[in-house]
């Protein structure tokens, strides 16, 4: 995976001015961001979030997932502190797209859980990459996070790119009885901590 970088703005949200940056990865086409408040490339450890993109969660209030729910949180948390960065990665539907996310969504209607889902349609549980981490990272003179999830994947993904956890930050919010079941085959299955 070769992201490089495009270009840096100012991107004000309702819990503050941050910075974006924007990323292009040449072997897809893919366009990632990292938002960011703060110096993050002073080498003390940053507060993080990655987050996987999630259209029907993220913009479209979708109560099948927290994702929403973890976004608005993790900015919040960021805004609080003064300091942080959010990797936005175009990993739609756990890096199956969007289009069989809804296939998925169609199984989990008909009683498969998140998982078996990804199974029926031919996926693995979890396609996503997080190589492009190290660019970001490097880029941003991000050496150290501290970083809000409660998947373990996330934590080794920093350490095999050369970034160190210092600390994990549970971000457990958003629960409702329409993602009582998807919550619990993350833990379940996944290896979610909550
Ligand atoms: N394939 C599939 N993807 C889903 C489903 N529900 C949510 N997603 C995607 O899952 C991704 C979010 O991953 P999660 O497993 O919720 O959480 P996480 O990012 O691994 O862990 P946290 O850092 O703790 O939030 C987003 O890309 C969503 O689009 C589903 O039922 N099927
Ligand atoms: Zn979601």
């Amino acid at each position: 995976m070769a992201v490089s970088f495009v270009e840096s703005s100012k991107l004000p949200t309702p819990w503050g001015v941050f910075d974006i940056h924007g990323f292009e990865d040449s072997d897809n086409g893919k366009e990632h961001v990292v938002l960011t408040l703060g110096d993050v490339g002073d080498g003390e450890p940053v507060l993080a979030r990655v987050h996987s993109e999630c259209l029907t969660g993220d913009g479209l209030f979708s109560m099948r997932c927290d994702c929403g729910s973890q976004l608005r949180a993790a900015l919040e948390k960021i805004a609080e502190e003064g300091r942080g960065a959010l990797f936005y990665l175009r990993q739609e539907g756990r890096g199956i797209g969007l289009m069989n996310k809804i296939r998925a969504y169609k199984l989990q209607d008909a009683g498969a859980d998140t998982v078996e889902a990804n199974e029926q349609l031919g996926f693995g549980a979890d396609m996503r990459d997080y190589s492009l981490l190290e660019m970001m990272c490097e880029h941003l003179h991000i050496t150290k996070v501290r970083l809000m999830t409660n998947n373990p994947r996330k934590v080794k993904a920093f350490t095999d790119q050369g970034v160190e956890v210092v600390e994990r930050l549970p971000l457990q919010t958003g629960q409702n009885p329409h993602n009582a079941k998807y919550l619990a085959t993350k833990s379940g299955k996944l290896g979610h901590l909550f």
